[in-house]
């Protein structure tokens, strides 16, 4: 049996991936609530805004507001999604500690995702880029569609290393391989990880899985055969792409938490804290939790 990682970081996108979606406004209060029950409970990083155009994703319009009321913990990575020079000045003002320019894999995705082809969201993201790095602020790559695509249907390996290569180039300090409408299984992951492996350094590589066919949490153990140490979840199991129709949330943290505590997998990060966040936010929306681990957690409480 392959050895696993003996720790993993966790990055939370519950505030931003989990919530972008939401047709009902979520209020800046409730979301900077939901933030700093998770800085308390352990993470290293959180994906909290997205400084996007309010018109593509209305949901993240309050992203300022949330960046500016949210208590800071020292260390803690508070990231912010900026799809060009407009969406990092605003990143930039509201002090994000990383930016995350988001391309595909997938040139049908990319279009429908960001409005541009792959090559132009490349050229787009070397302003970004080389601003990131002129102030001191981390950037993260993140790749949809590097599994499937709900345009194009298969997408080719060799797409998926040409946009890690050119992530790469660009500087990112981490990047993601997303997984974006959950179609992956483990033998696939595997493979579409190896050839990331090819182009990046494996410990700055993170799954970022949806779990809309119940597969992110074998996804996620066929990674950690292969040495990948950064897992993206979101809390509750909140979410889904509006330019993924049908698409569901990312694995759930909870699930996640669950997962490596059984693996002795060190997270830093405290499981109950973590239940009672997505509980805090599933009430507010009105909906039970899709975590199963968060949800038998909390049944055993009561
Ligand atoms: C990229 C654009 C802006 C191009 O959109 P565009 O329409 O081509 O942009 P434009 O430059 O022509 O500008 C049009 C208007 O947008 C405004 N604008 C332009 N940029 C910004 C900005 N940064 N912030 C705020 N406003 C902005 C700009 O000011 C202008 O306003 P107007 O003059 O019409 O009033 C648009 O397509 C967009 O915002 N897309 C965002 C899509 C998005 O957020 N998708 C979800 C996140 S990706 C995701 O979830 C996947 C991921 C990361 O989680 C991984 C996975 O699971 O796959």
């Amino acid at each position: 049996m392959n050895s696993l990682p003996k720790q993993v970081k966790i990055v939370e996108v519950g505030p931003r991936d989990g919530l972008q979606n939401e047709k009902e406004n979520v209020p800046a209060e409730v979301k900077t609530e939901l933030v700093n029950r998770l800085t308390s409970a352990g993470f290293q990083n959180i994906e909290a805004a997205a400084f996007v155009s309010p018109k593509w994703v209305p949901q993240m319009a309050t992203s300022a507001d949330v960046m500016a009321a949210i208590t800071r913990k020292p260390g803690v990575i508070y990231s912010a999604l900026t799809p060009n020079m407009q969406g990092f000045e605003a990143a930039l003002a509201a002090r994000a500690d990383e930016v995350v320019i988001f391309g595909s894999a997938s040139e049908a995705f990319s279009q429908k995702n960001i409005n541009c082809s792959i090559a132009e969201s490349i050229a787009r993201f070397e302003g970004v880029a080389r601003a990131a790095k002129e102030k001191g602020i981390r950037l993260r790559g993140s790749i949809s569609c590097a599994f499937g695509c709900p345009y194009q249907g298969e997408v080719p390996l060799d797409a998926v290393a040409d946009v890690v290569a050119r992530m790469r180039d660009l500087g990112c300090d981490e990047i993601d391989i997303a997984d974006t409408i959950g179609v992956a299984t483990p033998r696939k992951t595997q493979a579409v990880m190896e050839r990331a492996i090819g182009q990046f350094r494996v410990d700055g590589l993170s799954g970022h899985f949806h779990d809309t066919y119940g597969q992110a949490l074998a996804n996620i153990y066929a990674s950690l055969e292969l040495g990948i140490s950064i897992y993206h979840s979101s809390v509750a199991g909140l979410g889904g792409c509006p330019y993924a129709k049908g698409a569901t949330g990312n694995i759930a943290t909870e699930d996640v938490l669950y997962l490596m505590q059984g693996l002795g997998i060190e997270t830093g990060i405290d499981l109950d804290i973590v239940v009672d966040a997505g509980q805090y936010i599933s009430q507010f929306l009105g909906r039970k939790s899709a975590s199963r681990a968060g949800n038998a957690i909390a049944a055993k409480r009561a």
